[in-house]
């Protein structure tokens, strides 16, 4: 059996691929790459989301952790991807094991391995992580130390508390506000309440207890999970909709109105708020599936983009390495500058929060005045099933791709960082990659009106023959 990481982390379902078996070979295949690495001094921090027999899992790893001499400290209940992250800052720990499948559905279970830097791993440590996990499957060398006390924390206070050094808190005493929060009976449960519980604003909350089933559908704030959230803001008396996803470092917002708003929109109302409330300076990262309305923004403000491969993981290591004031990717994952270098879900819809408060203006309203300003950009992505037979041979035809004209626009950038993508004469673009994640071949189009939106999806889709 192949275990590997893909673009974030080992995720496969429980009983068939992630059984305690295998979950004790990517941990000591973890153990191993912190041996080799000398990275065993500081201890390693044990997150956990809160699907099925996660704390038996976590109990599991913190005994193959100790069992090769690395200490293990334990989070007290579930939490969140980003809280996890945060912890390592926080503790100056050589790292941290995330329990968790994210938004997959209830069948799966996960684990990511978070380095020092408290950013999602990069390849060259994946790489590594792969290998020993090949190495261990053939020697079936595990050592485990079976323990009753492990040492426990909670990091949920501490991190909240950090949250004031990069959210400006007076914003949420200048008015009143009645928010619906979603998430999705994930981690993230009660983090959005306790967040605003001492200032003016007002916090309800659905789908606030754990369900290891996830209500029958599946953690991902996408329009299509979130009817319930929808619904309830559009027809009650609510200003805005949150909503994480199973491990909350993913958002969803719902205007007033119950409009969804794609994580794209999100991405640059944040950048416009940063830079014109809080007049913030330093640059953007985006990977090459989000939108340009970024670069319409920065160019505005002349400021530097840079572009990155999809996957958080390319995101968190240009914020280390630039002054970036924004990091953030089309599916859902944001960060900005002063917090850690991994997406957070928490810090998204504070922010928005926080720009509503600023502007003191309704949601729907402050989108429709920035894209106003910058004029507006429509983004869709299909996402075409492809099975893993069928792959290569899209992926020999996406490599291959070679255009001069896409529905008649002529191609004038050819930029190959992941998958293969075609800037058009009029600034549209275009760009086709296999997921890391899931059987998919995914096509993202960005353009200024639904005629060329669709000519160029099926121009790219009959190329590809998908
Ligand atoms: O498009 P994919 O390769 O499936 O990746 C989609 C997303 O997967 C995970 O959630 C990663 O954390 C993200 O960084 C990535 O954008």
């Amino acid at each position: 059996m192949a275990i590997e990481f893909g673009t974030d982390g080992w995720r496969a379902v429980i009983a068939d691929e992630f059984t305690f078996d295998n979950f004790k070979i990517v941990v000591q295949a973890i153990a191993n790459y912190l041996n080799n690495n000398d990275k065993t001094d500081r201890g390693i921090f044990i997150g956990y989301d809160n699907r099925f027999l996660t704390e038996e899992f976590a109990q599991t790893a913190a005994e193959v952790l100790e069992g090769n001499g690395i200490e293990a400290i334990i989070a007290k209940e579930a939490l969140p991807t980003p809280v996890t992250a945060f912890t390592i800052q926080e503790e100056e720990l050589d790292g941290a094991l995330m329990l968790t499948a994210s938004h997959n559905p209830a069948q799966y279970h996960g684990i990511k391995f978070i380095p020092e830097y408290a950013g999602p791993a990069l390849p060259e440590i994946t790489d590594q992580i792969e290998e020993e996990v090949a190495r261990v499957q053939k020697t079936n060398e595990i050592n485990i130390k079976k323990l009753d006390n492990i040492k426990e924390i909670d990091p949920r206070a501490i991190y909240l508390d950090n949250l004031r050094e990069v959210i400006d808190f007076s914003q949420f005493e200048t008015g009143k506000l009645k928010i619906l929060a979603d998430p999705m009976y994930g981690a993230g449960l009660g983090y959005l309440t306790d967040i605003f519980s001492t200032t003016r604003i007002d916090t309800e909350e659905i789908n606030n207890y754990r369900d290891p089933l996830f209500g029958g559908g599946m953690p991902e704030p996408t329009e299509a999970e979130l009817t319930q959230l929808i619904n309830k803001v559009k027809t009650e008396d609510y200003n805005i909709g949150l909503a994480l996803d199973g491990d909350a470092d993913r958002f969803g917002i719902i205007t007033e109105e119950g409009e969804y708003l794609s994580p794209n929109q999100v991405l640059f109302l944040l950048l416009d708020h940063l830079l014109e409330d809080r007049g913030m300076t330093g640059g953007v990262a985006r990977t090459v599936a989000t939108t340009h309305m970024l670069d319409r923004i920065a160019r505005k403000h002349d400021l530097d983009v840079y572009e990155t491969p999809v996957g958080f993981k390319y995101i968190g290591n240009k914020m280390l390495k630039n002054d970036v004031i924004i990091g953030g990717e089309e599916s859902g994952g944001l960060s900005i500058k002063g917090h850690i270098p991994e997406k957070d879900g928490l810090l998204a819809c504070v922010l928005i929060v926080e720009m509503i408060m600023s502007r003191g203006k309704r949601l729907s309203k402050i989108i429709q005045e920035v894209e106003e300003k910058y004029g507006k950009l429509i983004s869709e992505r299909l996402d075409i099933e492809c099975s893993p037979e069928q792959k290569p041979e899209v992926v020999k035809r996406i490599e291959e791709f070679d255009a001069e004209k896409i529905a008649e626009q002529k191609v004038i950038e050819r930029i190959t960082k992941d998958g293969m993508k075609f800037i058009l004469e009029d600034g549209s673009w275009c760009l086709m990659r296999p997921s890391g994640t899931e059987p998919l071949i995914r096509i993202y189009v960005e353009t200024s009106n639904h005629s060329l939106m669709s000519k160029i999806q099926s121009d790219v889709r009959e190329r590809l023959k998908i």
